[in-house]
């Protein structure tokens, strides 16, 4: 919606009777009600449309693999823009480490930060991290990707962008759980900066640049995504601190991720307590208070 006014997008839709209902309607009723779509977009279905300009892939990250390799004839050798977040649990990798093993000729780029697709929509006023490993590519996509209402700043740390962008979501949940348990706001002051050290941390082990974590892409999205109850992640927690039920159709990213990115840090031998008590609140294992007695019992450390 806010790309249409920089002229004419194709939409792609894997439902035919979606696609059509949108055509029709000229409004996304299952996903975005109450927008309407610009005249500039058009929608389309089956074959991806074969070229050489930008896709951006709006879907979730555990699709993300299988959406590659479906359509990898139509998306090699132009710049694909994840607008994903997660760590996909059969590879580990992220979104744009995804993009590099399927699509080998494609260059790879991410678009992440802190926004709800609804205040994009809407035009009100948002800034995102625009990460791309070719500069130049990066430079172009920056230009045609900014808005009016959308400012974009550039990176050429897709690694580190998309960390965040994925770690992000399992402190979310943590955040949502405590507030929903009625813990207080001091102890998610504490899960969002320890948190923080997590996310740091496996950025840090994999080899993302210190700074992107302190960026939009990090802790701009941090902020948002732990306080604010437009975020599905931190609905999503607030209904396990509350033993209450979700509705299973929204997508919410730090559940896989937690699982993912847990297994990757043991791997390394890195210590990341927050994400493995997310995991075990997400399977079941443990409730809120055990979860929060087996974090408030570990030994003391220096911070
Ligand atoms: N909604 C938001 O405010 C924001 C979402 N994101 C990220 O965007 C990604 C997608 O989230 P949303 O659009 O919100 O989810 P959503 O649940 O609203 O929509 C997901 C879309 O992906 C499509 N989809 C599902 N499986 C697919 C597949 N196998 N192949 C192709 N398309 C498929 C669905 O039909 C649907 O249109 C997530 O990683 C999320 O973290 C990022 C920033 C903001
Ligand atoms: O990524 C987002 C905000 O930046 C959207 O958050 P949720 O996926 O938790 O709704």
């Amino acid at each position: 919606v806010t790309l249409a006014q920089n002229g004419p997008v194709t939409l792609w839709a894997r439902d035919p009777a979606h696609a059509a209902e949108m055509q029709q309607t000229r409004e996304n009723t299952r996903r975005l009600p109450g927008i309407s779509l610009p005249d500039s977009v058009t929608l389309t279905t089956g074959p991806v449309p074969k070229g050489d300009t930008p896709c951006l892939l709006a879907m979730p990250m555990q699709t993300l693999g299988g959406f590659l390799l479906e359509h990898a004839e139509s998306l090699a050798r132009r710049p694909l823009v994840a607008c994903c977040k997660g760590m996909d649990l059969t590879t580990g990798l992220g979104p744009t480490g995804l993009i590099a093993q399927s699509c080998p000729t494609a260059t790879p780029a991410i678009l992440t930060g802190p926004s709800f697709a609804r205040d994009i929509a809407l035009g009100l006023p948002t800034a995102l991290t625009l990460a791309c490993g070719d500069d130049h590519t990066g430079q172009m996509l920056q230009r045609c990707l900014t808005t009016p209402t959308l400012r974009l700043y550039r990176s050429t740390d897709t690694l580190g962008a998309e960390l965040g962008g994925a770690l992000k979501n399992v402190i979310a949940i943590a955040c949502g759980a405590v507030i929903g348990a009625g813990l207080g706001e001091s102890a998610r002051a504490a899960l969002m900066t320890r948190g923080f050290a997590e996310m740091n941390r496996l950025a840090h082990a994999l080899g993302a640049h210190p700074q992107t974590l302190a960026g939009l892409s990090g802790f701009g999205d941090l902020a948002l995504t732990c306080t604010s109850d437009q975020s599905r992640n931190y609905r999503y927690g607030l209904s396990i601190g509350k033993g209450a039920g979700f509705d299973p159709s929204l997508t919410v990213e730090g559940s896989a991720t937690a699982r993912a990115v847990l297994a990757r840090a043991r791997a390394l031998s890195l210590d990341m307590p927050i994400t493995h008590a997310v995991t075990a609140l997400v399977t079941g294992e443990l409730h809120v208070a055990q979860a929060m007695d087996m974090l408030l019992s570990r030994p003391l450390k220096e911070e």
